[in-house]
């Protein structure tokens, strides 16, 4: 009979009380099952032996061979230790224990072999290494199954406490002696047979025991698959009973609103992405299911006009839509975008932020609910529960990684049936990551500038040229251009950020004085209708400098703006120095990008400020970020469990994401309830999965 994964650890021989509430607590390892799913995160080639001679000061994972020639206790009280003396053929070195060493002094054997193992520290000019694993030369020979001896995580913390990677190996056997190496297979035939995959058992041993490095590879390789194409799975099941479930409103035609825009007041000529992701958001909106939508495209590739086109849509199937933004600045400057470019087809539209005055407000309550306003724009303060519409057909929400899920799904609720929801970011998240965070939405990549951009011309300077960027500065404000200057205040209440700011501020002011130089200061700390006030004597041309913070960091759509300067650009992470730089180049004039620091940089920094002075490209941008932060960070909180993977990388292992995801849609395509014969395993696996929640306990 086979051995239940489910066993508690505490069964397993060789654990015992301890180790199991260790492996508990420390690793999150309740059952057999657990345990087996906890894969190495690296191997060192066993085959390997250091000399002495060849030892560095904090070299780690080292393994030499030679024998004790001493053995003394040291130390008093806390500091009280076990030393003993190893020697090989080229130097010495000291092996140390602080506890537990009596075991040891009593089992050292002089004049034999060993082989230790461990890290190397350095102290009062010799060579050491705490509580080395040890083991006679000829039984390491004999134990030896592999070259590759594999490390798994968190070892260190828990060596501390009693379980070494040793240890973990040997419990590691004992399982395997248990269960006799034999698991259920969880891929099907026709996968195993079309990726050439190695089964689940072989896998599963190589993992733990490689025999090889091919076979390690081929191990990794198909467990890896394997937990991407069972999250894909569910990603994708998620989106069918989604789209099966939830009725959305069927938008028929296409009529007078979106007809008469589209020929008599578009300013200019859609890109073909836009028209591509319009028609994308079109099938969405007629299909009668309701629309979950991303809709991605670097800054300034033209996102507003399609989130207005698809409101229009709505109103033409006499539904409401609105559109939240997350910040007054946004929502204010969408409103007076939306009302020009709506100007002559007669809609009634309104803007509700948390400034609006409480009688404006009542009047917007109202006319929503009597359906007497077309569109609303606004902040999180659409989302109140005095907000109800009529009958709301549509929200796009931009730039959504600042809203939470929550705040998604509160929408939802503004009407019996839930509206269609498009949501709009500037961040581009590379296509495959999108994949794995937003498997649930539907992705349109609008991946086309309009014509005539031109690339922003990015450079790094530093604080002693500030000069000379003040002459380019007034270079271009002559030729009649607009420049922003912006301070981190990465915290608003960071009183030290706001200082900087304001004595920049002032030395600015002092460059460039009255009544030549108009300069506006827009921060977190002013009231809204203060900031607003600033920002459209920007807008209109008034001022021609504009010194802020980072609320400007999304949206704000200058097009005469032509010069960005980012102050102590290393504080800024890579998307947000992208983000700021996209407030440029939104003109047909030549537009500069300048990246201002002091003359300490980090290698991160450097590499920061390398990558924006040798792209423009988002997406290469972003997989930068990436790299450097890692994907947690990039989602923030609310979706940071979402990559908590056990052995894929999405990122490095983004091919086989790709390919996880190929055959999860063509197998769910013949078959969404997995119900064919050939499909059973991949039912039985993905009901278990579900029910002990190990892989994807983050998938609500
Ligand atoms: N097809 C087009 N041809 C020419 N100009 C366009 C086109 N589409 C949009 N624009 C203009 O490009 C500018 C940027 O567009 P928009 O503000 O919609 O970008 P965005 O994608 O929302 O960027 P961001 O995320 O930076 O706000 C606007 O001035 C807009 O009028």
């Amino acid at each position: 009979m086979n051995t239940n994964l489910q066993t508690p650890i505490d069964y397993l021989k060789g654990v015992g009380p301890n180790r199991a509430s260790l492996l508990r607590s420390e690793l999150g390892i309740h059952t057999y099952q657990d345990l087996i799913n906890l894969f190495p995160n690296r191997y060192i080639d066993k085959t390997q032996y250091y000399k002495i001679n060849q030892l560095q000061r904090n070299s780690a994972d080292v393994q030499i061979t030679g024998e004790i020639t001493n053995l003394k206790e040291a130390g008093e009280g806390r500091g009280k230790r076990l030393v003993a003396t190893f020697k090989d053929d080229t130097g010495i070195i000291e092996l140390v224990w602080f506890r537990g060493h009596k075991w040891i002094r009593d089992s050292i054997k002089f004049g034999k072999t060993y082989v230790i193992f461990g890290k190397i520290n350095w102290f009062n000019g010799v060579f050491s290494m705490p509580h080395p694993e040890m083991e006679l030369l000829e039984e390491h020979e004999k134990n030896l199954r592999s070259a590759m001896q594999p490390i798994y995580p968190s070892t260190e913390k828990l060596a501390n406490k009693g379980i070494s990677n040793r240890v973990l190996n040997k419990i590691m056997q004992q399982l395997f002696l248990e269960t006799k190496g034999r698991f259920e297979e969880t891929l099907s035939e026709n996968l195993l047979s079309d990726l050439k995959l190695i089964s689940k058992s072989k896998a599963l041993f190589n993992i733990h025991f490689p025999e090889n490095q091919e076979l390690l590879s081929l191990a990794q390789f198909r467990l890896k698959f394997e937990e991407l194409f069972y999250i894909q799975l569910q990603l994708i099941i998620k989106n069918l009973i989604h789209k099966s479930k939830i009725k959305g409103y069927n938008f028929e035609h296409v009529g007078h609103y979106f007809n008469t825009f589209y020929q008599e007041h578009l300013p200019f000529d859609l890109t073909n992405a836009q028209k591509r992701v319009l028609r994308e958001i079109r099938a969405d909106l007629g299909s009668n299911a309701q629309m979950n939508r991303l809709l991605q495209g670097d800054v300034g590739s033209g996102k507003t006009i399609v989130a207005l086109m698809s409101m229009l849509m709505a109103l033409d199937n006499d539904f409401q839509a609105c559109l939240m933004a997350p910040t007054e600045i946004l929502s204010v400057q969408h409103y007076h975008g939306l009302v020009e470019l709506c100007n002559e087809l007669n809609i009634r539209m309104e803007l509700l932020t948390g400034s609006t005055k409480t009688s404006q407000r009542r009047k917007i309550h109202e006319a929503l609910e009597n359906g007497d306003l077309d569109i609303l724009i606004g902040t999180h303060a659409l989302l109140e529960d005095k907000v109800k519409f009529k009958n709301l057909g549509l929200a796009v929400i931009d730039e959504q990684h600042r809203f939470g899920v929550a705040q998604r799904s509160k929408l939802w609720h503004k009407n019996t049936s839930p509206p269609h929801i498009l949501i709009m970011t500037a961040t581009p998240i590379p296509r495959t990551l999108a994949m794995s965070v937003y498997g649930d939405l539907d992705v349109s990549v609008i991946d086309e500038l309009p014509p005539g951009r031109k690339n922003i011309k990015t450079v790094h300077r530093y604080d002693k040229n500030r000069l000379k960027v003040f002459r380019f500065i007034r270079d271009e404000i002559a030729k009649g251009r607009q420049i922003y200057i912006v301070y981190p205040l990465i915290q608003e209440s960071e009183t030290m950020d706001y200082k900087d700011l304001m004595d920049g501020y002032e030395s600015i002011v002092r460059e460039f004085p009255l009544p030549d130089y108009q300069i506006s200061i827009v921060h977190g700390k002013m009231k809204p209708a203060d900031k607003d006030f600033e920002m459209q004597r920007f807008v209109k041309g008034e001022t021609q400098i504009m010194v802020a913070t980072t609320v400007i960091e999304v949206g704000v759509n200058v097009p005469n703006a032509s010069v960005m300067i980012i102050e102590s650009a290393e504080r800024f992470g890579l998307s947000q120095l992208h983000q700021l730089r996209g407030r440029v180049g939104r003109g047909a004039e030549q537009s500069y990008c300048i990246l201002m620091t002091s003359h300490k940089l980090s290698e991160d920094s450097k590499t920061r400020l390398q990558t924006m002075v040798s792209t423009n490209d988002g997406f290469e941008i972003a997989e930068v970020d990436l790299r450097l932060r890692g994907p947690g960070d990039l989602m923030g909180t609310q979706q940071s469990g979402v990559l908590n993977l056990k052995i894929a990388d999405v990122i490095k292992d983004k091919d086989i994401l790709q390919l996880a995801r190929h055959y999860a849609k063509i197998i769910l395509k013949t078959d969404p309830s997995l119900s064919l014969p050939e499909h059973k395993v991949l039912r039985y696996t993905y009901g278990q999965l579900t029910k002990y929640k190990n892989i994807w306990n983050y998938i609500s």
